[in-house]
């Protein structure tokens, strides 16, 4: 149940997978599997991998790859994937991105998740071509049976919010755009529901046990029938998001929710431990793929105060 595991060179400290099976007073049960580890280079390429892994078995199944994108710490935790070797392997061309949420700001304002991600990933894999230049087949020392058949992400595949308008505009037209993408299939769909079933959905967690613009006690947890809805009155600026729902988010193939640091320790053992019928509806308690796999990437800070980890030290 508890193991200390190398995979790829990465030592994880703890993998835990929390399902029916066991019956750990004070552990609760079904919160999917959780990978905590010593440092956060060693996430960092964790994080690289399992993503990498997910992408190539999608190409494989479905010919795409549909990942939903977060703001915040987690982009910076996703840089490996612009390094060796997963640069040069993963196959961007196929990848349709997404935000599992955004902040309705201009796409260069520094609070834009869209900006964070092009600046800090995005733009990397853009770019692509030049940086293979160098033994591009033109190129004289260039031998064609090591060429790198790298192909970048292809920009209309990115799909980022309308930034001229309201927010709630700005919700309608990516639920809008969704939806097009499931009727072609870019997009899976649910077999139970009619919900988008994505590939991927990566989401990070504030102290507050916010996931996605999904803040507790607020309405917007209640919303069952938009796939995709807005805030205006977010507690963490800026006040105007839009976020994908809960319904959405529950129906992904897979969700790994990515949280370091001590600050969160609190919000990590509200979210997966069994605190009783007294349980805050804490939003990343509330995720629950039906279906779908969930993983927690944490280091050892953010999972100091799990009673699991205290159990199996
Ligand atoms: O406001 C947001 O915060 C969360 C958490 O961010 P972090 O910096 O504490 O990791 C993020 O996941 C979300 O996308 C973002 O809009």
């Amino acid at each position: 149940m508890f193991n200390s595991v190398s995979r790829c060179n990465v030592n994880i400290i703890r993998v835990i997978e929390l399902v029916d099976s066991m019956a750990l007073p004070g552990v609760h049960r079904d919160r999917g599997e959780l990978r905590i580890h010593e440092s956060l280079d060693e996430l960092s390429t964790d994080l690289a991998d399992y993503i990498a892994d997910l992408s190539e078995a999608s190409v494989k199944e479905r010919g795409v790859f549909a990942i939903a994108l977060s703001g915040g710490s987690l982009i910076g935790l996703m840089g490996k994937l612009c390094e060796a070797p997963y640069i040069k392997t993963v196959d961007w061309a196929k990848w349709y991105i997404f935000w599992a949420d955004e902040r309705v700001v201009a796409k260069n304002h520094a609070d834009s998740n869209y900006k964070l991600a092009k600046d800090g990933l995005l733009s990397k894999v853009f770019t692509l071509t030049s940086y293979f230049l160098p033994c591009c087949p033109s190129s004289a020392s260039c031998n064609l049976s090591t060429f790198p058949i790298c192909v970048p992400i292809v920009p209309s595949h990115v799909h980022s919010i309308n930034d001229s308008v309201s927010a709630e505009e700005a919700a309608d037209e990516y639920g809008f755009v969704i939806r097009q993408l499931v009727k072609t299939r870019m997009v899976s769909v649910s077999d139970i529901s009619d919900c988008p079933k994505f590939d991927l959905i990566l989401l990070g967690m504030g102290s507050d046990g916010h996931v996605a613009s999904l803040f507790p006690n607020h309405s917007v947890l209640e919303e069952k029938e938009e796939w995709v809805t807005f805030i205006t009155d977010s507690p963490k600026p800026p006040p105007e998001r839009i976020t994908f729902t809960l319904p959405v988010i529950n129906s992904a193939s897979n969700v790994a929710v990515v949280v370091t640091g001590e600050s969160k320790a609190e919000a990590v053992h509200l979210a997966i431990d069994d605190v009783g019928p007294d349980s805050p509806s804490l939003p990343s308690r509330m995720v629950q793929p039906t279906k779908g796999k969930l993983v927690w990437f944490l280091d050892k800070p953010a999972a100091s105060k799990l009673k699991s980890l205290q159990f199996s030290e």
